[in-house]
């Protein structure tokens, strides 16, 4: 109550006398300093209230313009002083709605600071911050406060008039999100204290995906009887499906011409499939079948832009950018502008064609200068913690512990991996680590026998349900049977036989889908997009009591792929178990990210809240990656049979191949930060381990020499070695100082690794040149 009325902007009619007589005139000064002047577009927007059905802003009485000033800077006064929201540029209207709808999100996080304040004033932006840290959060809100399109129709008396149409349209990858998405705004318009806005949420937002017949009927129906709702969110497919249908009307429904912010989520989906098509494409079988393939998301933005550009032209006009926003936790933003500038130049009609990075977006309030050259297209990179040269940055939240295991296939026992320990602070020291053990293996080469290319398939399917199930199993019991878990398994495995084997041994299985998990009941579980509840004391306690666990009947493990669970905001969950060999970091980051979430991320940013009294509040999470192994022989039930088992299950009999396995399960993690602790040992018998490695250095053997200088194992991508040609002078230049090997730049520094493969390379640099002309 105190806080509402502190943020209230209402005068008495004696005090407003009072205000400009006295006051106003010292106030005049203050108010035009830059720090309380807000953005333009601030100030023209009306689309939160204004353009609600039954909005009255016509029937204002009229009112003078020093009254509107007195208005005007009393509530810039106040809101600058008290709303941290509005500091950064969110509307007033919409923040006071934020903090009902959230009462916890009470203080924007690092990134949502640099980020509202760069979409406010007009850029487009790519911002990387980690899991967790309220991108999404931060981008929903600045969405309903963004002002409404509007679009130009004939009426009945054949006079052109102006309706609002659709203005964001949020693109996610999965249906999950797309309901995460959706809640969260919905619980924002819902706490509007407009009874024009929320009474009608659907002309609002409205969410589209494929589904069944009749619920993509009464989609389409909602969307006729709404009709362009400020916010579309849907994955591409739906969209596109719209849009190519045979009957005009359906097409109709959908308005993409006028949209001015276009929300790509997890870009980082779109660009690891665009990957995986031109490996698939370099293997000469496969060559017809991935040849022009292209992921959804790409076709649909082709289309919007081509066909603005087209009615644009039309109608005898230069076409407007849209503001793009490309969230991601674990691409650079610099990785996010390369793909732009080599695959889709267009999409981003920016004068700045060369192969710069973004510009890097420093929190400084902007000034005269920047409010002049603010244009969607110019893409503002938000990098949260900026990525640098000398440190290896954590991609993941402090609060993690991160184990490897080794499962043997043959006894059916696990045990900690004999990784390597790697330091995970020094970009410097980690590189002559890795040297050291490249001179200790004798080799360049880190792709190994065991998990290679051709292993590709199994990737997907991942690691046999029993074995996957037995696995967890183990997990489950060494962890106490904590009351909510996630597992995920190989992409393609069947989560239906995994769930019934699962149920046959008592353990409970659920997909992780944002219904199942806000359907949870009495299992206790904040609901999917409430990482701010965790704040608030009585819930945190309930939290934690039950993440104590202790008994199997009330252990929930949640299943779901890396495909399905990105971008989730899964509450309360302190355990996951990866249940297939990964080869990519990125899929760690995503994975580790849906963990003991929490908005401040870090333990600076944690203990700086002044509600955390100076102490870290922030529950622990454990990620535990599972390797199958077996002993030298006869594999056991598993392996013999099985040839595609036996590219992915690791020999170990102590040799050099097995050791670069776990180093470069090690280096992954390094890479982004990350330390492997031991999973069973205590820390004296783990250091023993790790001593055991160390002598083990003199063993070498040769590993079969190959092609590639790669580090890490990870399969070099055509896309990634275009993007990372282009690259600035400042880089080339900070990559010659350092001296060090390109190839472990890269891998460092890039989260992917990647070669150049000579000739290929050449035609996507050319064909980009073109598309650059
Ligand atoms: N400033 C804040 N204070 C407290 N809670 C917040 C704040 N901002 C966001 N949250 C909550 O944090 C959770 C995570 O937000 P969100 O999903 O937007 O993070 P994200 O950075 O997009 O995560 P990911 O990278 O995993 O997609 C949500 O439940 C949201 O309600």
């Amino acid at each position: 109550m105190l806080s509402s009325v502190s943020r209230s902007a209402y005068i008495c009619s004696q005090c407003r006398s009072r205000l400009s007589r006295n006051i106003l005139p010292k106030l005049r000064p203050i108010a035009q300093s830059p720090i309380f002047r807000s953005p333009v577009s601030l100030r023209r927007s009306r689309a939160f209230a204004s353009s609600a059905p039954g909005s009255q802003n016509e029937d204002l009485p009229f009112r003078n313009e020093e009254d509107e000033e007195v208005d005007h800077m009393v509530s810039n006064l106040i809101n600058n002083t008290f709303s941290p929201w509005t500091k950064i540029g969110l509307r007033p209207v919409v923040a006071d709605t934020l903090l009902r709808a959230y009462p916890n999100a009470e203080r924007p996080t690092k990134v949502q600071k640099k980020l509202l304040q760069a979409l406010t004033y007009g850029y487009s932006v790519a911002v990387r911050g980690l899991p967790g840290t309220g991108k999404s959060f931060a981008i929903a809100a600045w969405l309903l406060g963004l002002e409404r399109a509007m679009r130009e129709v004939t009426n009945d008396r054949g006079k052109k008039i102006l309706v609002p149409t659709t203005s964001a349209l949020v693109i996610v990858p999965n249906v999950d999100l797309a309901v995460q998405y959706y809640c969260t705004l919905l619980n924002m318009i819902a706490h509007s204290d407009s009874d024009a806005v929320h009474s009608s949420p659907d002309s609002f937002v409205q969410l589209l995906y494929r589904k069944s017949n009749e619920a993509e009927l009464d989609q389409l129906i909602k969307l006729q009887r709404f009709p362009h709702p400020h916010i579309i969110i849907a994955p591409p497919t739906i969209i596109l499906d719209i849009l190519a249908d045979k009957d005009e009307t359906v097409r109709n429904l959908l308005d993409i011409s006028n949209l001015k912010a276009i929300v790509l989520e997890e870009i980082d989906a779109a660009i690891t499939k665009l990957q995986y098509f031109s490996k698939m494409k370099k293997k000469a079988k496969y060559t017809q079948q991935w040849e022009n393939k292209q992921v959804p998301l790409q076709i649909l933005l082709d289309y919007i832009i081509k066909r603005r550009t087209t009615d644009a032209r039309r109608a005898g006009m230069e076409p407007e950018q849209p503001q793009l926003v490309f969230p991601t936790a674990t691409l650079s933003t610099a990785q996010i502008k390369r793909f732009l500038i080599v695959w889709h130049n267009d999409w981003l009609c920016s004068s700045e064609r060369d192969g710069s990075n973004p510009r890097p977006f420093n929190l400084m309030l902007p000034g005269e200068e920047w409010k002049r050259r603010a244009r969607s297209n110019s893409l503002l990179a938000v990098e949260d913690p900026p990525l640098s040269h000398e440190n290896i940055i954590q991609f993941v939240s402090d609060n993690l512990h991160h184990h490897i295991v080794a499962y043997n296939i043959r006894t059916n026992t696990i045990r900690d991996a004999p990784i390597p320990k790697l330091d995970t602070t020094n970009r410097q020291a980690l590189v002559e680590q890795i040297e050291a053990l490249k001179e200790v293996h004798q080799t360049d080469e880190y792709l190994l026998e065991t998990w290679h290319e051709d292993a590709e398939p199994n990737k997907f399917i991942g690691y046999p349900a029993e074995i996957a199930l037995d696995a967890l199993q183990q997990l489950l019991k060494h962890d106490n049977y904590p009351r909510n878990v996630i597992a995920v398994l190989g992409s393609e495995a069947s989560m239906q036989t995994f769930r019934e084997m699962a149920a046959e041994v008592g353990i409970n299985c659920k997909s992780l889908l944002a219904k199942k998990w806000n359907d949870a009941g009495d299992s206790g579980t904040i609901p999917l997009g409430r990482t701010d509840m965790l704040l608030d004391r009585e819930t945190r306690k309930e939290y934690e009591a039950e993440a104590e666990g202790g008994d199997k009947s009330k252990t929930t493990v949640w299943i779901s792929n890396f495909f399905f669970c990105r971008g989730l905001d899964t509450p309360g969950i302190r355990h996951m178990y990866i249940l297939h060999r990964m080869d990519k970091a990125r899929e760690y980051i995503t994975y580790a990210g849906r963990i003991g979430r929490w908005p401040y991320a870090t333990h600076e940013d944690e203990i700086r809240d002044p509600r955390s009294l100076g102490k870290d509040r922030r529950g622990t999470g454990k990620v535990v990656s599972v390797i199958l192994e077996r002993p030298p022989g006869r594999g056991g039930k598993w392996y013999d049979d099985d040839i595609e088992m036996q590219k992915i299950v690791l020999l170990s009999d102590g040799g050099a191949v097995e050791r670069c396995a776990w180093a470069e399960e090690a280096i992954r993690l390094a890479k982004i930060g990350c330390a492997v602790e031991p999973y069973f040992a205590v820390k004296e018998a783990w250091d023993e381990v790790v001593q055991v490695e160390k002598e083990g250095k003199n063993e070498t053997s040769a590993l079969p020499s190959g092609e590639s200088d790669e580090l890490d194992a990870e399969t070099p991508s055509l896309e990634e070695s275009v993007m990372a040609e282009v690259e600035t002078e400042a880089e080339a230049e900070a990559r010659r100082k350092a001296d060090l090997p390109a190839f472990l730049m890269e891998a460092l520094g890039m989260l992917d690794g990647s070669v150049k493969p000579e000739g290929e390379t050449k035609i996507h640099e050319e064909s980009a040149e073109k598309k650059n002309e």
